[in-house]
């Protein structure tokens, strides 16, 4: 599903209008009574206050029409003007009108030195103040109103965006941003829904298809890709009967040090269990028995030392190389990877200390293989790319050490992203289950074996990256966010694959 950008949106609003022959009032009414089917579905007439706060553009003209309708069904509805400017829009003004013939209990017009209205904690508030056409900060007392409906600790439902929250920009003032509990928003998500600084204010998020034109949405160029299952899906590649384990590579995981041999395991198991037809590990000698016992379905090379990597030599031609997990930054494991990628020219799976030596050896960046993959969480992405201000200025500067070291970047975290120069992919799945030791580990398994199975490396990233997200999904249904642990991650990535063909609706949220 693609993210657009606010501009694009109301390009398509604009386009929609002049092709399907209505007027904007007429969009505006289909748009918010979709909302107010939501809302009458969730609390079926049940007599909650609920405080609707309208702005006056076309945000607030959507929760004016949602008070409306919420009135006609019987509920006990207060509509609040949060009258900031006097460039009131005309959708908002018709349906200001609307309103004021319906009911005598009138809007009531909240003005800038006014008493701040009383919300109770039981109150059903419905934020209409500002969807995406804020394009700076709050007015001074508006930013003080919402942060006295965040005090209240009502239940908050935000109106295509909640109030405050640009959908392409960073947000600077953290306490004048509705908290909402539940965003429905309109036709196709926004960037600020998916970013670490700025998603927690959406709460839970639900779209809603309001029509807006597919062809324009089909061709606009998108500012990132959201990967749910049916996308997924399309990146799979079915198995083929008559094949063989040469089929579907084999994988070289390089990695591991003394005391951190579990690393190299679980990352061997994953890329097991994601299909690879050969895996073999490379690791100092003190890992033999530890992987020969607990693995007997990969093969182990050991290195000289018995602690630690410096001479990584094999005689074999694998068809990926995952380097990093456990293996320590030592100089003499340095060197050795220095050695590994003069070497070697097949695209590489980097991770954990592979990146850190990176980090600290910038230099060696230009050895990497073409179309590698980088897999770093924010703190190993901070000492690749250097400190970033917000989110956006982050994607920015992971685009750019993409298109300078030709690689692939993944950013992870709650919404896992692919960074390359010109795309970017937000996974969907994953939960916090899977903040607990090795699951970056288990990534790289996952990835290794699908580009030793012939997945191009973007292609093994994207669906790498969702079926890691769905296995720990799966597992934490049987074991609770607490008890995942990583090995249940790899031991599902089977069921992921499984749950690809599952017909249930994507949840993008
Ligand atoms: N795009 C669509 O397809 C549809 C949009 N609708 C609604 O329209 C909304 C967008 O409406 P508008 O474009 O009128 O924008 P908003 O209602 O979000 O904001 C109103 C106006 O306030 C001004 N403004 C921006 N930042 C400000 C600030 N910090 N202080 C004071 N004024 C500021 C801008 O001129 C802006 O247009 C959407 O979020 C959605 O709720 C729906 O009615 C139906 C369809
Ligand atoms: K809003």
């Amino acid at each position: 599903m693609k993210i657009l950008s606010a501009k694009q949106i109301k390009q398509a609003d604009k386009l929609t209008i002049e092709k399907q022959g209505i007027s904007s009032t007429e969009l505006m009414e289909r748009a918010a009574t979709l909302v107010f089917d939501e809302i009458h579905k969730r609390l079926q007439a049940a007599p909650i206050p609920v405080k609707i706060f309208c702005g006056i553009g076309n945000n607030g003209g959507d929760g004016l029409v949602v008070g409306r309708q919420l009135i006609e069904a019987g509920y006990d509805v207060t509509i609040y003007i949060v009258n900031y400017s006097d460039q009131r829009s005309p959708d908002f003004l018709v349906n200001y009108d609307r309103v004021k013939n319906l009911s005598k209990n009138w809007p009531v017009l909240l003005k800038a030195d006014d008493d701040l209205p009383q919300i109770k904690y039981g109150d059903f508030v419905v934020d209409a103040i500002f969807g995406v056409g804020l394009n700076r900060p709050l007015p001074g007392w508006v930013a003080g109103l919402v942060k006295h409906i965040n005090a209240s600790g009502a239940f908050m439902l935000a109106i295509d965006m909640p109030s405050g929250l640009m959908a392409d920009a960073a947000v600077e003032n953290m306490e004048s941003v509705i908290r909402a509990s539940y965003t429905i928003s309109f036709q196709v998500p926004k960037m600020a829904f998916y970013l670490p600084g700025t998603a927690p204010f959406v709460g839970d998020l639900q779209i809603l298809d309001i029509g807006l034109d597919p062809e324009f949405i089909k061709d606009a160029p998108a500012a990132a890709e959201l990967i749910g299952k049916a996308e997924a899906r399309a990146l799979y590649k079915p198995r083929q009967r008559f094949t063989h384990k040469g089929t579907y590579g084999h994988a070289l995981i390089i990695g591991g040090s003394y005391g951190k041999i579990g690393s190299v395991c679980l990352t061997a198991t994953a890329a097991l269990r994601a299909g690879a037809g050969l895996v073999t590990v490379y690791a100092p000698k003190c890992g033999y028995d530890i992987l020969q016992t607990a693995l007997p379905e990969a093969m182990v090379i050991t290195d000289l030392h018995n602690e630690i990597l410096t001479n990584i030599e094999f005689d074999l031609d694998p068809d990926v190389i995952a380097f990093g997990v456990g293996v320590g930054t030592k100089e003499e494991t340095v060197e050795a990877f220095e050695q590994l990628l003069k070497k070697y020219k097949k695209p590489m799976v980097i991770d954990a200390d592979g990146l850190n030596i990176f980090s600290k050896n910038g230099d060696l960046l230009e050895l990497l293989p073409e179309g590698s993959i980088l897999t770093p969480h924010p703190k190993e992405l901070e000492r690749l790319i250097g400190p970033w201000k917000d989110d956006f200025e982050k994607l920015d500067k992971a685009r750019a050490f993409t298109k300078k070291h030709k690689v692939i970047l993944l950013i992870k975290g709650t919404y896992t992203f692919t960074v390359t120069p010109n795309d970017l992919f937000i996974n969907t799945t994953g939960n916090p289950g899977m903040a607990t030791a090795g699951s970056g580990d288990v990534l790289t398994g996952v990835l290794s074996a699908l580009v030793a199975q012939g997945y191009e490396p973007l292609r093994a990233t994207i669906l790498g990256v969702y079926l890691h997200g769905k296995a720990g999904d799966i597992a934490a249904e049987r074991f609770s966010y607490e008890g995942v642990v990583a090995g249940d991650i790899a031991k599902n990535t089977g069921a992921a694959i499984f749950d690809l063909f599952e017909t249930q609706k994507t949840n993008y949220s």
